[in-house]
Order: structure tokens, then C-alpha cells, then sequence
């Protein structure tokens, strides 16, 4: 551009009326062999002559004030809204998807007389709803134990224990975000790294959950190290200046995602952060690939120390093949929790238990929506009572 620019200059001074021309083969010109008309210039040509330094009309003084620039305002941070008890407040979103579920398994369970064909059906519903069949089969036969052998309790309360014992409330749902020291007392901020296939609400999730560390007034630095789909960096920018929070991005498209996570994390030690969240590349067409890559990102990054939280995001939307997903990338870097994106648009809430079961780690988060704070922590009591209460 700079180049294209000096080249048109040099070519426009080259320019102007051939003077030096003997006066035979010299065009009429204007003002000089007749009167100027319509589309002749009025006034000789600013570029006639050639303007030498004397000639050139300085300031009167160079001590003139300066124009006044507009300064660029920076934009205003929004406030995210709290995290605690998100899922609660987004209940209905599960429960308008989700009822049918709930609504069907107490109407079977509520039969004067609950028969082996009933049995199945409780069966077949809760595989139609993605819990897996060993799981089904498990409360089914918990279920019968206590509703169909003792014939005795409330359906609804037996069966909002044995989801609930599905689900496992006892696992340990909370996020590694807190920084530590090293031996020698250097900053260390908590890294999490943040990985799935491209599409499942990944960025989006990257930006969501900057949003709930920084309710917990958390000083976060994102990674853009997905650098494969060039889009998602800028994306991410979005996301973190919304909230106040840098990004360290590459320009060169295609960067070495691993160069930039270890600079990601470099730059959240140097500025005291408390969480570093790195986005990455999830590239599935090659099981090798996508293990060397993450493999590699986490090594770079465990220079600096340990990789505190990896999450794995999941669309809920996509059933087995999100377990296909969860099983390669379980082989290919140690996941601590699963964040399940676009519960609202599935009737298969189900797949929280499934998938817990397939990796053995907890669903710490869970997206409800396409909102900025549609991102809540999962809580297995409010999950299960949005499966099972009319939506609000
Ligand atoms: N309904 C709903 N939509 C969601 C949720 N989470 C993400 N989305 C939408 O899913 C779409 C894809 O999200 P992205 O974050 O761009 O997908 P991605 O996985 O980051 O894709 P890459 O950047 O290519 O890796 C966007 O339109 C999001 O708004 C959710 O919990 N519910």
C-alpha cells in the first residue's frame, strides 16, 4: 500500500506541461494562445511550476495550537451478572425442553398398576433421552426396587432421587482458578485450557466464562491459540473487551497455537492475572493430528507450571456423536470437566449423565442460551427439579 502510494507520487511530479517543446510542435494552451473556456483550466495549472524551498509559503509561527483531535472513547465494560445460582435462574430454558422427559417418566410411574411392559417403557424413555443404557438400566432397577417391590413412597420423590443420584452430587464441580506461587514466590496465575471440536460453542464458551470469573471479580487473560479458524481470535477480542479483559492474539494466520498459548500465559504471569483461559484449535479429521497438537500446547504451556483445568466443550444437541467426540479427546489430553453447551435446544438432558460416565469427570458448566451470561455452573439439584417441574 505504502509502496503503491510513493510509486503514484513519483509518477504525478513526472507529469506537467512539456515546456522545453520547440514551439511548432507545442499544443495552444489556454490563457496564452486564447481565451480559456469550458473545460479549459482558468488559472495555469498548480503543478506548472516547480516550487523550490524559497518559494514555498512557511506558518507564521510553529507555535500555533494544534488541532484538537477527537481522542477515541473507550468503550464502557459491562458488568457481568453473578454466577451463583445461574442455573436456577435459567431453569426454565432446561425445563421447556426437558419437561416432557420428566413429565413422561412420573405419568408411568404413577400407574395404578406398574406392569413389565412399564418397565420398559421407563426404560426406553430415559435412552431416548440420551442417559446411555447402562445408567437407564441402573435406575430402572432401582426404581423397581423401591416403587414396584416395596410398592411405597411418592413416584415423584423416589424419582427425583434416583436422576439425582445419576447425576452425582457428590462430585467435585469446582474450577481450578485460583493462582498460586511458585517455590520461589513468582506469580503463577491458574491456566485453563479450553478444547472440543469447532462449532460446539467453543469461543463463545472461552468468552462466557471470562464473563463469570471476571462476576467473581477474577483478573482474567484470554489465549486466542485457536488459530486455525481466523475469525475465532478476533471473536475472542470481542468477547474479553466487553469485560476489560486483554487478549493475546497472533496476526499471522495459522500461528503455531502452542507459541501463542505460552505467550498467553506469559502475559497473565507478568500482569499479576489470577486465570489465564486459552482457546484451541480442534481440528478432528485426524485423531494423530489433533493429539499431537493438543499435546503439544499443553507441554509448552506447562513451562511455565501445571495445566490447572482442561474443559472439554461439548454440543448437547449432538448425542453419540458428542460421545464419540469426548472418547478421542480424553485420549489425547487429561480433561477435569466438561462444559455442555445448548442444553435449551435439547429435550436430551440425559447426556450430562452419559457423558459423565463415558470420561468419569464432572459437567462443571453447562450453556443455556446464546446470552453473554447464558453460561452457569451445573447444579444436579436444580437440573433434575427443571426436568421434573413445569417450566416457570
Ligand atoms: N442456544 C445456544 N447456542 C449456543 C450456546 N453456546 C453457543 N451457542 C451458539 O453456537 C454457535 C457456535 O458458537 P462458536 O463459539 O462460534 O463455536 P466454536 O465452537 O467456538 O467454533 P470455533 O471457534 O470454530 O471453534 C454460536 O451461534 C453460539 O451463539 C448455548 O448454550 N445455547
Amino acid at each position: 500500500m505504502l509502496v503503491g502510494l510513493v510509486v503514484g507520487l513519483l509518477r504525478r511530479g513526472r507529469r506537467g506541461p512539456d515546456t522545453a517543446a520547440p514551439p511548432e510542435q507545442r499544443r495552444p494552451e489556454p490563457g496564452v494562445d486564447y481565451r480559456p473556456g469550458v473545460g479549459d483550466d482558468a488559472e495555469e495549472p498548480r503543478d506548472t511550476l516547480v516550487r523550490d524551498v524559497e518559494t514555498v509559503r512557511l506558518p507564521d509561527s510553529v507555535t500555533e495550537p494544534p488541532a484538537v483531535e477527537d481522542v477515541p472513547v473507550a468503550p464502557e465494560v459491562e458488568r457481568p451478572a453473578p454466577a451463583a445460582g445461574r442455573l436456577a435462574r435459567l431453569r426454565a430454558r432446561l425445563a421447556r425442553s426437558n419437561t416432557a422427559l420428566g413429565r413422561g417418566l412420573l405419568q408411568l410411574l404413577s400407574r395404578d398398576t406398574v406392569d413389565e411392559a412399564t418397565w420398559e417403557e421407563i426404560e426406553e424413555t430415559l435412552i431416548a433421552a440420551d442417559l446411555g443404557t447402562g445408567p437407564s438400566l441402573e435406575i430402572v432397577e432401582r426404581l423397581r426396587t423401591r416403587i414396584g417391590v416395596d410398592g411405597g413412597g411418592d413416584p415423584r420423590a423416589v424419582l427425583r432421587d434416583e436422576l439425582l443420584r445419576a447425576v452425582d452430587p457428590t462430585l467435585d464441580r469446582s474450577l481450578a482458578v485460583a493462582p498460586t506461587a511458585t517455590e520461589a514466590g513468582v506469580h503463577r496465575p491458574a491456566v485453563v485450557l479450553v478444547v472440543g471440536v469447532n462449532g460446539v460453542g467453543k469461543t463463545t464458551t472461552v468468552g462466557k466464562l471470562a464473563r463469570v470469573l471476571v462476576a467473581e471479580d477474577k483478573d482474567v487473560v484470554l489465549g486466542a491459540a485457536d488459530t486455525f479458524r481466523a475469525a475465532a481470535a478476533e471473536q475472542l477480542s470481542t468477547w474479553g473487551e466487553r469485560v476489560g479483559v486483554p487478549t493475546v492474539r497472533s496476526d499471522v494466520e495459522g500461528a503455531d497455537p502452542a507459541s501463542v498459548a505460552f505467550d498467553a500465559v506469559k502475559a497473565g504471569a507478568d500482569l499479576g492475572a489470577d486465570v489465564v483461559l486459552v482457546d484451541t484449535a480442534g481440528r478432528l479429521q485426524n485423531k494423530r493430528d489433533l493429539m499431537d497438537e493438543l499435546g503439544k500446547v499443553k507441554r509448552v504451556v506447562e513451562r511455565h507450571g501445571p495445566v490447572d483445568e482442561v474443559l472439554l466443550v461439548l454440543d448437547a444437541t449432538t448425542g453419540q456423536n458428542g460421545l464419540n467426540q469426548a472418547r478421542v479427546f480424553a485420549e489425547a489430553v487429561d480433561i477435569t470437566g466438561i462444559v455442555l453447551t445448548k442444553l435449551d435446544g435439547t429435550a436430551k438432558g440425559g447426556i450430562v449423565v452419559a457423558v459423565q460416565r463415558e470420561l468419569g469427570v464432572p459437567v462443571k458448566l453447562v450453556g443455556l442460551g446464546e446470552g453473554a451470561d447464558d453460561l452457569a455452573p451445573f447444579e444436579p439439584d436444580a437440573f433434575v427439579d427443571a426436568i421434573l417441574e413445569p417450566a416457570g
